[in-house]
């Protein structure tokens, strides 16, 4: 089977005067079912504004790098509005080991050297971002790439890391403190579909730019913006309550069980979670960890009533309840509460304690 498309075999079959349909997979009203079962999903999320985090372990294949940047064009096309946050810790592994830079990663986030930061910004801003804007122009002039640096987009903080119990220097590693949203705002109103690589300045040192985690970065944007959603796509289904046992795949949770889980949670997947987290915490409707290996995951997410993964909701509502998000009110500068830093566990307040 192709990861791209439905099937590997060729759609049709030429013998001698006649053409014939070797596609057995999907029966014409079974095409149809799947068109009529993402009207009310089509309807619901009309001009609805998301958040996608695209990174990492998800986004080393061709075929699905492709298959992602019809998603977001398809999502734009009819009526909603994507935002795009990518990170890119293989691509910076890479580009490090061909420089004869060690990485060395603590609690998760990349010690980062002054000499590190330059290849984070190089090949965030310079080779992954140009990349996707690349894939997603490929289907007309849509995307645009900035980077936390552009339009005063972000503003961060730097941080350490505790690792058991030690407070550990990571270099130029920060966490978002303060979000300026105009830019991302312009490029929606102009129809584009914004890309955002994670590179923020130092809000104590402006001369300094540092290094922030992608899937923090993407929630306090979604917040920030007031998304319906945050779709956060990794190499995984989802999240498991008792990892690695496949039978544990967390269909849907509520944000107070999800603090109550963090704590137990790996380095890998805990940035994912608090994420979705913070984002539900923060009025984010929705927050989706989905397989970013499975092409086109994400429209199934979006337009299926079944979905895919693990959806994060907010506290005080019922899981079967009608979307009622209200039309989110944007401030022009939205700063990040102190109490919720980007990383609860691994920082200093535990979502318990914010919760
Ligand atoms: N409870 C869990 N549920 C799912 N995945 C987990 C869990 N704990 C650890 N993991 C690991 O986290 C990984 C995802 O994190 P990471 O590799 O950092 O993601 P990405 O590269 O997409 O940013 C998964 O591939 C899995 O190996
Ligand atoms: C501080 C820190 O660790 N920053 C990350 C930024 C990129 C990122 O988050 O990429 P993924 O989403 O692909 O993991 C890094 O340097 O790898």
């Amino acid at each position: 089977m192709s990861q791209h498309g439905s099937s590997e075999r060729p759609a049709t079959a030429v013998h001698e005067d006649f053409v014939f349909d070797t596609r057995t997979d999907l029966r014409p009203d079974q095409k149809a079912e799947v068109l009529v079962q993402a009207l009310p999903w089509l309807q619901k999320f009309s001009g609805a504004l998301v958040v996608v985090k695209y990174g990492g372990n998800a986004m080393v294949d061709d075929d699905l790098k492709r298959a992602f940047a019809e998603d977001m064009v398809f999502l734009r096309q009819v009526g909603l509005r994507p935002v795009v946050v990518h990170g890119g810790g293989p691509q910076i592994n890479a580009m490090l080991d061909r420089l004869g830079i060690v990485s060395e990663f603590r609690g998760g986030l990349r010690v980062t050297t002054p000499e590190a930061m330059d290849v984070v910004r190089m090949v965030l801003t310079g080779q992954v971002s140009r990349e996707l804007v690349g894939l997603l122009n490929a289907h007309g002039p849509h995307a645009v790439g900035l980077s936390g640096e552009d339009g005063g987009l972000f503003q961060a903080r730097r941080r350490t890391v505790v690792v058991d119990g030690v407070e550990v220097d990571v270099g130029q590693v920060g966490d978002v403190v303060q979000v300026n949203p105009g830019a991302v705002l312009d490029l929606l109103d102009a129809g584009r579909i914004p890309v955002v690589s994670t590179v923020a300045p130092d809000i104590d040192d402006p001369t300094q730019v540092l290094n922030v985690n992608a899937d923090t970065a993407a929630a306090a944007l979604a917040v920030a913006l007031g998304a319906r959603k945050l779709i956060v796509l990794t190499d995984v289904e989802g999240l498991y309550s008792s990892w690695p046992d496949r039978s544990s795949l967390v269909r849907r949770i509520r944000a107070s069980a999800l603090a109550g889980l963090l704590p137990s949670l790996d380095a890998g997947m805990r940035p994912k979670m608090e994420a979705c987290w913070r984002a539900v915490e923060g009025g984010v409707g929705r927050a989706h960890v989905i397989d970013g290996r499975s092409a086109h995951s994400i429209l199934v997410e979006v337009f299926t009533s079944d979905g895919v993964g693990t959806m994060v909701l907010p506290d005080e509502e019922s899981p079967d309840a009608p979307f009622t998000a209200p039309i989110p009110v944007v401030h022009p500068v939205h700063s990040v509460h102190p109490a919720h830093p980007a990383h609860p566990v691994l920082g200093t307040t535990s979502p318990q304690e914010a919760s």
